[in-house]
């Protein structure tokens, strides 16, 4: 699986729960993916076919979205085209048929429309698996329902057994119902990652439409392409980009437009030409929304508040899909709140009309919030948070200033509570003003005694005062139909009944620049928002790096012309720079650059090299650096260990076993606690800090409780047959010695998308921790060990004796020409391996792996490096050998030719390297 990611994809590892999925529906798995966008959920159906050597067939449901890929996915040397009406190439069809393609995208309509023939025939040749794209377009509750979507069940009896794969960015609970039923996924397997981007920069400010505004918008976006990065400012109305548009030219800044108004052949120039760079700035109506692709956008802009949340985060997510930081702001103005009926015009039913109110509501929430943005927006999802602060939304980076509003407050409160819920803001807002209009009469609202006792605010004023009681708490918004109203709160409540008409308790809110109109706060209030660009830290380049840099960019847009694609398509941002700041001057030292794929190297490298060569040299630059530390990329593994939501007891457990290396059973009995807790605890207080993000070292804990390869995929096998909702059955599935513990924890590695591969592919650092330490405990525990036959990639788990063993040698199979899967029989002296150890309760296993590093060539004959030997050799490691075990087994050949023939095997990526391993492709 590794090596087809580096051949055809260029990447040296999976992200979080791509593995994991890959390997699902191999085995022949239903799946359903929620996944953030940009998280790489389309390498998730990319990679089984090019394992399997059969089509993958994949609903898309835009075709520019489908061209797209197939476009990226042919610059990757990966067989792929589309079907739908916009095919023109007929023979399409018939090569699709015949299994000719890797890869076949199909709109939803075409999938239903193809004849029972085309799919037997295709079914003939191979299918590993049918994946619908943005599967939210199957629920009614999604926001984008799709009717077309909803008749794909029709393909279940088709296409019987072969996995379906569902996968969305954004779907609630009630959507993921929707999809797995409608879809008919049986016992899916499903992954939710988080929805957190954290290499997005949020911020929000409130504007006008003037002139001023729209200069500081100019120079807003020229900063984003001094960058070379491209921005996509989402309107509202298609009038207002069709002024902003005219602006920009106006402006000297080349842009494209998009909306539904235009003609589809004009809209898809649009589009075409901004994907390849011809001009970095596209203004559009949401019309433009699923269907881009580019990874390389740094700026979204919303130039109005969205229709609702999810469509926020689905178009703010446009934005930095390649992992670099990038920037998503939001200008609003109130007048954006009052066009709930123009939203829900379209709604069918009550309910559509409740969920397009519900969310349009939670998007001006959005817009008015002083509290940390990504939180909300995480919270709407559904996913808790650890952190109160970001660090990387306005509200969380910019001076606040408080006011004491408590008697403003007040007023406001009282008004509404006499006005008793029925209105919406403007009436109490109008009352406080001391308004005479004929609603106020009507209602006698002008003997109130609030009436006229705010006029000295503007009405505006007195919205913004109340929004920021909306989003403390102290007043709730809702809606009937489609008129939002607004009443005090039980927090409110309690607020009012602590206050009379000459004396109320202090209220803090935070002084939005709306709130600082009449005060003299006014003017530092908005400072805090700057520039995002220049908050962001974006590259890290030298000047004349950066030069390098920018002339790359221009070379790939070159090539890309040249060969008539996208210049993404060629390589990404994050990939230009690693070759910015490691200029290699070899084959090999490109190929090893994380990103760069065989197609590329074999079609592009020369060219390349010698550009860079040529470039660096004029720019005084050396070549074949070592490359810096990377931008952050999105982790959806939280690894922040002071997390608020685990007890102290939990955090000291956890400490004592990560950072301190104390094993389960030594700090359940350690001696400075007043009683002992029990192993069994101390083990679901780590596994607990595991699930709330803190490092976890895997390997340690796996061997600490004697789960292996082998017993993980019992396991999963046993989750795949009854699921996994209670324990029980699992166990009953299992071998008598498989432990509960030993369930929990693969239960909870699958949760977290960490992979079987963590077991193995970590021994040689999990190696050296463990070995350096002494064993810890030798209390004379209980055993339950797995030992003879249940050895796995070398690996021996022994009884935590009190005394240090020693290994003394390992018959090297592989010198003598067997095979290293077969276990070896070690050699520990003081134990007898082979000798059944009994197990006892189900936790007492502290034991300590302890012949673990074995050099694997100790015993090698001299063999003379050739491509054919290295090749045959590195064959038998699966997880890589390092360049001393290659020298050791080479050994009597200089090693100059030994690293000459890994370059050239490298640069002919025929081996890859990762961490310093040399692995087969
Ligand atoms: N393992 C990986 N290593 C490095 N980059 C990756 C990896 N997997 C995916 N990517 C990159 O991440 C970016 C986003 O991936 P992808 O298009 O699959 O996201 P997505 O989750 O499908 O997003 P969306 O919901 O927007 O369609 C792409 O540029 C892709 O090449």
């Amino acid at each position: 699986m590794e090596s087809s990611l580096k051949e055809y994809f260029g990447f040296s590892k999976f992200r979080p729960y791509q593995k994991e999925i890959v390997e699902n529906i191999l085995q022949g798995k239903d799946c359903l993916v929620v996944m953030a966008t940009g998280s790489g959920k389309s390498l998730c159906y990319q990679v089984p076919p090019l394992i399997a050597q059969k089509t993958a067939v994949v609903v898309s449901p835009l075709i520019s979205l489908m061209q797209d890929q197939v476009m990226v996915l042919k610059q990757r040397g990966i067989r792929a085209e589309y079907l739908s009406s916009a095919q023109t190439d007929r023979n399409v069809h018939t090569n699709a048929e015949s299994g000719q393609f890797d890869i076949l995208y199909m709109t939803p309509e075409k999938a239903c429309m193809l004849t029972a023939s085309f799919w037997s025939r295709l079914l003939e040749s191979g299918i590993c698996l049918f994946a619908v794209d943005e599967a939210h377009c199957i629920s009614e509750w999604g926001h984008n329902f799709r009717v077309e979507y909803k008749q794909l069940d029709k393909l279940r009896d088709v296409l019987s057994n072969i996995p379906f794969v569902a996968l969305t960015a954004t779907a609630t609970e009630k959507v993921r119902g929707d999809i797995i039923n409608s879809l008919k996924l049986q016992n899916p397997h499903v992954t939710i990652g988080s929805f957190d981007r954290k290499n997005l920069f949020y911020s929000v400010v409130s504007f006008d439409r003037s002139n001023t505004f729209l200069n500081e918008l100019v120079s807003e976006i020229s900063a984003c392409i001094q960058k070379a990065g491209s921005t996509i400012i989402y309107c509202t109305t298609v009038k207002d980009v069709e002024q902003i548009f005219e602006y920009l030219k106006a402006a000297g800044i080349e842009a494209g437009m998009y909306h539904g108004q235009m003609s589809n052949k004009a809209r898809e120039d649009c589009h075409r030409a901004f994907i390849r760079d011809e001009f970095y700035v596209m203004v559009a109506t949401i019309a433009f929304g699923m269907g881009i692709d580019k990874p390389n956008i740094r700026h979204v802009i919303h130039y109005g508040c969205p229709k609702s949340l999810e469509s926020y985060y689905q178009e703010s997510g446009r934005c930095g899909r390649d992992g670099i930081p990038s920037f998503c702001r939001l200008y609003f103005t109130r007048s954006d709140f009052t066009k709930a009926d123009f939203y829900c015009a379209d709604a069918r039913t009550a309910d559509q009309r409740k969920a397009i109110m519900e969310s349009f509501m939670a998007a001006q929430r959005y817009c008015m919030l002083t509290t940390c943005r990504r939180n909300f927006l995480l919270g709407y999802f559904g996913e808790k948070t650890s952190s109160v602060n970001c660090g990387t939304c306005d509200n969380c980076t910019n001076s606040k200033q408080e006011s004491d509003m408590s008697r403003e407050a007040f007023l406001l409160m009282a008004c509404i509570q006499s006005c008793q819920g029925h209105w919406g803001l403007n009436l109490p807002v109008d009352v406080l003003r001391g308004s005479k209009s004929k609603k106020v009469l009507d209602g006698k609202f002008d003997k109130l005694p609030f009436h006229g006792l705010g006029k000295d605010k503007p009405a505006n004023w007195w919205k913004a005062l109340a929004y920021q009681l909306i989003s403390q708490d102290y007043l709730v918004e809702t809606f009937r139909d489609i008129y939002k109203t607004v009443r005090v709160g039980p927090r409110g409540m309690q607020f009012l009944n602590s206050c009379n008409p000459d004396h109320q308790p202090p209220l803090y809110l935070t002084l939005t620049p709306e709130l600082a109109v009449d005060d003299t706060n006014k003017g530092t209030v908005g400072e805090g928002v700057v520039n995002g660009f220049a908050q962001l830290e974006f590259d890290g380049l030298s000047q004349a790096e950066d030069r390098l840099y920018k002339l790359l960019v221009e070379e790939r847009m070159k090539l890309a012309r040249d060969h008539g694609t996208a210049p993404y398509a060629l390589c990404g941002d994050q990939t230009l720079r690693r070759i910015t700041l490691i200029r290699p001057s070899t084959r090999a030292r490109l190929a090893n650059i994380d990103g760069v794929n065989q197609y590329f190297l074999k079609t592009y490298g020369d060219h390349l090299l010698q550009i860079i060569q040529r470039l660096s040299q004029e720019l005084g630059l050396s070549l074949d650096g070592e490359p810096k530390a990377e931008p952050p990329m999105p982790a959806n593994v939280a690894t922040v260990p002071n997390n608020k939501r685990l007890t102290p007891a939990k955090l000291e457990a956890w400490k004592m076993w990560q950072e301190e290396g104390l094993t389960v059973q030594r700090i359940a009995n350690y001696p400075g606690r007043a009683a002992p807790i029990k192993e069994q605890t101390v083990f679901e207080y780590i596994l607990e800090a595991g699930r709330e993000g803190c490092p976890i070292d895997w390997l340690r804990l796996c061997l600490e409780i004697g789960l292996t390869q082998e017993i993980f995929k019992d396991i999963q096998g046993a989750i795949s047959k009854v699921g996994k909702e209670k324990l029980k059955p699992i166990k009953n599935e299992l071998p008598e010695e498989v432990s509960y513990s030993q369930i929990k924890l693969c239960m909870l590695m699958q949760d977290m998308g960490i992979s079987t591969g963590v077991i193995s592919s970590t021994h040689q650092q999990g190696r050296k921790a463990d070995e350096s330490r002494t064993p810890q405990i030798s209390e004379g525990s209980g055993l339950s060990c797995q030992t003879e036959g249940s050895q796995s990639n070398l690996e021996l788990l022994v009884d935590n004796v009190d005394y240090e063993m020693k290994v003394v040698g390992v018959p090297d199979d592989t010198s003598l020409g067997k095979s290293v899967d077969k276990a070896p029989s070690l050699l520990i002296e003081g134990v007898d391996a082979k000798q059944p150890v009994a197990a006892t309760d189900e936790l007492t296993c502290s034991r300590k792996r302890q012949k673990l590093n074995v050099p694997r060539a100790q015993h090698s004959i001299a063999v003379e490096p050739t491509e054919g030997s290295v090749l045959s050799w590195l064959k038998n490691f699966n997880d890589g050998v390092t360049l001393s075990d290659l020298l050791e087994h080479f050994k009597g050949s200089k090693e100059e030719a030994v690293i000459d023939l890994l370059k050239h095997l490298e640069g002919e990526f025929l081996i890859f390297r990762k961490n310093n391993l040399y692995k087969l492709m």
